[in-house]
């Protein structure tokens, strides 16, 4: 299948302009043939999270009509990154899937608030999973920090994702930390990773460095420090080679583990 990641240069709280680029990109990948497009973390408004009564899309219907009807159109799945959004007075980091025939796949709103930027004082955490199917293509998605809690891959995986894609706007500083953490959840779950990863210089500071990775831990593609859309091929085939190969969801002892880790 051949995938499309955006690494899109969110404008910091410039909504309308960033449909736009989202548009613009979405749009190119389906003329360059990708059956998947995957857009960045919170990427209508950027971290503007104290502006958000006014920037947040209300119940996210500006969004999934977007979604949906590019979806439709181009006939292309799409993993809509992660977009903020009110609902009933209170705001997610939330992520819509769509098929490529414009339906509402899966709805997810980040579990693992992000303090060292305040995400807790300005959202609210979702609980729910994130799993869904393109055609026969088993998938899961989460949003960013979430890649720090391998808990919730497994959780993903165990429940049948064979990939994960993540959307991030993870911050240059700690650029090693999603190499090497994307890298992990790839080899421990056994699965494929598809992470997007946006752009930004000021006042933001994040350079993409978008990860594809097979089940082995192999990186297939590694993005730019600018903006770019890049379709890259993969085989989606190596998950249950690997897994017969190293048996780990056979060898699990789940019991014990429920028994000695205490919450
Ligand atoms: O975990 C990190 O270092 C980055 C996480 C982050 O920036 C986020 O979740 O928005």
């Amino acid at each position: 299948m051949k995938i499309g990641c955006v690494q899109l240069n969110v404008r910091y709280g410039k909504v309308d302009e960033n449909y736009e680029r989202a548009e613009h990109f979405i749009r190119e990948a389906a003329s360059k043939g990708a059956d998947i497009v995957v857009l960045p973390e919170l990427w209508n408004t950027g971290f503007a999270l104290e502006k958000l009564p006014d920037l947040a899309d209300k119940e996210g219907e500006r969004t999934k009509v977007f979604l949906q009807k590019l979806a439709n159109e181009l006939s292309i799945h799409i993993v809509g990154g992660s977009v903020a959004i009110e609902r009933e007075g209170k705001y997610y980091n939330t992520m819509y899937i769509v098929g490529k025939e414009g339906e509402l796949l899966s709805e997810y709103s980040k579990v693992h608030l992000f303090r060292l930027m305040d995400e807790e004082k300005y959202l609210e955490a979702g609980d729910q999973m994130n799993r869904f199917a393109f055609d026969d293509l088993e998938a899961g998605a989460v949003i960013c920090y979430d890649i720090r809690f391998p808990e919730w891959l497994r959780a993903h995986a165990l429940a049948g994702a064979k990939v994960l894609f993540v959307s991030a706007q993870w911050p240059t500083p700690r650029i090693d930390h999603w190499k090497t953490l994307l890298q992990a959840r790839a080899i421990e779950n056994q699965c494929y990773i598809v992470a997007v990863n946006r752009i930004s210089k000021r006042p933001e500071n994040f350079n993409g460095q978008s990860m594809i990775i097979e089940p082995w831990g192999e990186v297939l593609w590694t993005g730019a420090e600018d903006e770019e859309l890049a379709i890259i091929d993969v085989d989606f085939s190596k998950v249950d080679e690997v897994r017969t190969r190293i048996p780990v969801y056979d060898d699990r002892r789940p019991s014990l583990y429920a028994r000695v880790v205490k919450e």
